[in-house]
């Protein structure tokens, strides 16, 4: 439009030069004056053709280069949308496209110690569960970046699948594929002392099939990634239910990609409560098998239908020893599942732990597959880390094809990193413990740590 502007002016002023020569000629007739205004006007009009000119190759050329970056950029388009569908790039969302999504981050499904999350549903109708990193600027991108990082180059049918990310003025969001049963924890231990409902009671051949699922997740990361990926929060509220009631691992906000050949890697204590490896404190370094004791205490969890460490209230009996009156008084204590399964594991007593409703529901029938459970969950949770099977190991175990030997009675042992709290809420053993320094272990979001030592009970080997 603008060049077709541009021709009709260069035309009309050259159409009133050549008027104006005329126009000179006729009123002039040969004079000098007559020759110089010519002359203007004939260098005028040479200006201007030149001009015409030099434009139209200029235009060529940047409407050549425009529509070869156009279809680059289809290419370009169609190639990555190929390759996320393909091998699930994550693809870089724009802020609006995400409020769109979520209808302004109306829909909340859930909220952990990292973020808020929302459900939403993308323009071409996929649904996804969009994560709004929250906190601390210097840990929230640092998550955000390990999460992408170690997410991106990832794909297994057990581990939630990261569609894209958005990261703008300091706003981070994560979107994943939406997982539609929410995570196992709700699923697994009665509402009653559990902030969140919603769910149901898993049955046990489900959540044998949930064990299966999650080390399958769990060997792929350690096992068959070109690093190892080491998950470091594995719990019930990170292990997400499909509609079949499959498990799809996820969060990986705190996970750890180390090269083939490193064993163990030092790094800030990291992880939940509760589920925590003894050598997080004890031993130099951590390794994959930190997230096979998290495995096992998750087993146990699944099995009883409780949380590995919970206060329950005890009836004390005092007697006054000046008159001889007895008095009973309520006390709450801190119960160690691990320590009770084991007793009853020795006293051949498996089927008193299992969860309840499974037992009045009559769904439990084979005791020797409980059996197997609890001694692979033992196995898993075993003290010295060496000791502990891998993750192929484990899904050897449970699917049958190698024995499982009852574990050693000795080598047990458990790191409460609760002894020393005395915070109600810390009996859930849900809050993340993120970030102590591994030599100054000190006050952080409510997590006390007095000592070490006070910190580390030893309920099975002797005291
Ligand atoms: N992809 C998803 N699909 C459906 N629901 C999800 C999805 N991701 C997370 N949620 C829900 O949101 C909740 C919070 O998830 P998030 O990963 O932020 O926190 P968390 O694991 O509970 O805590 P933390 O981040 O402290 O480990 C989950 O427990 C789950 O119910």
């Amino acid at each position: 439009m603008e060049d077709k502007k541009a021709n009709i002016i260069a035309t009309i002023s050259i159409l009133a030069l050549l008027i104006v020569i005329i126009a000179a000629r006729v009123s002039l007739k040969l004079s000098r004056t007559f020759f110089l205004i010519a002359g203007v006007d004939i260098s005028l009009i040479l200006a201007v053709i030149c001009f015409l000119i030099i434009r139209y190759r200029y235009n060529r050329e940047r409407k050549l280069l425009e529509s070869r970056y156009v279809s680059e950029g289809r290419e370009l388009r169609i190639e990555y949308s190929f390759l996320r569908k393909v091998a699930g790039v994550p693809t870089k969302f724009k802020l609006e496209d995400l409020e769109e999504a979520t209808d302004g981050f109306r829909c909340l499904i859930g909220k952990g110690g990292s973020g808020s999350v929302f459900k939403g549903v993308l323009k071409d109708g996929s649904q996804v569960a969009v994560k709004r990193i929250e906190g601390e600027e210097i840990k929230g991108e640092r998550e955000f970046r390990s999460e992408v990082a170690a997410i991106a180059s990832v794909q297994h049918k057990n581990l939630v699948r990261l569609f894209g990310f958005s990261s703008v003025n300091r706003q981070r969001f994560l979107v994943y594929e939406f997982i539609a049963n929410s995570s196992l924890d709700i699923w697994i231990f009665p509402a009653k002392g559990n902030r969140r409902c919603g769910g149901g009671c898993l049955s046990w051949d489900q959540r044998y099939q949930v064990a299966i699922d999650v080390a399958k997740a769990l060997a792929y990361l350690h096992h068959d990634c070109r690093s190892k990926i080491l998950h470091l929060d594995v719990k019930p509220e990170n292990i997400l239910l499909d509609e079949n009631y499959r498990a799809v691992v996820t969060d990986f906000g705190l996970s750890k990609l180390i090269a083939r050949d490193e064993s163990r890697v030092l790094t800030d204590i990291r992880g939940t409560r509760g589920y925590l490896a003894p050598e997080w404190l004890l031993e130099h370094g951590i390794s994959e098998k930190s997230d096979v004791y998290s495995y096992g205490i998750v087993l146990l969890e699944m099995i009883g239908g409780r949380r590995s460490i919970s206060r329950v209230e005890v009836e004390e009996t005092k007697t006054n020893t000046l008159c001889n009156k007895k008095k009973k008084k309520k006390k709450k204590k801190l119960e160690y599942f691990p320590r009770i399964v084991n007793q009853k594991m020795r006293e051949r007593k498996v089927m008193e732990i299992v969860d309840e409703r499974m037992i009045e529901a009559k769904e439990v029938d084979d005791e020797g597959q409980v059996m197997k459970l609890v001694c692979v969950a033992l196995w898993c949770i075993q003290e010295k880390a060496k000791n502990r099977p891998d993750m192929a190991m484990v899904i050897e175990m449970l699917e049958g094809r190698v024995p499982v030997n009852e574990p050693p009675d000795s080598e047990v042992v458990v790191v409460d990193l609760l002894a020393a709290d005395d915070d109600d809420d810390a009996a859930t053993g849900v809050r993340r413990v993120v970030d102590i320094p591994r030599l100054h272990i000190q006050r952080e979001r409510n997590f006390r740590l007095p000592s070490i030592c006070s910190s580390i009970i030893s309920p099975i080997s002797p005291r």
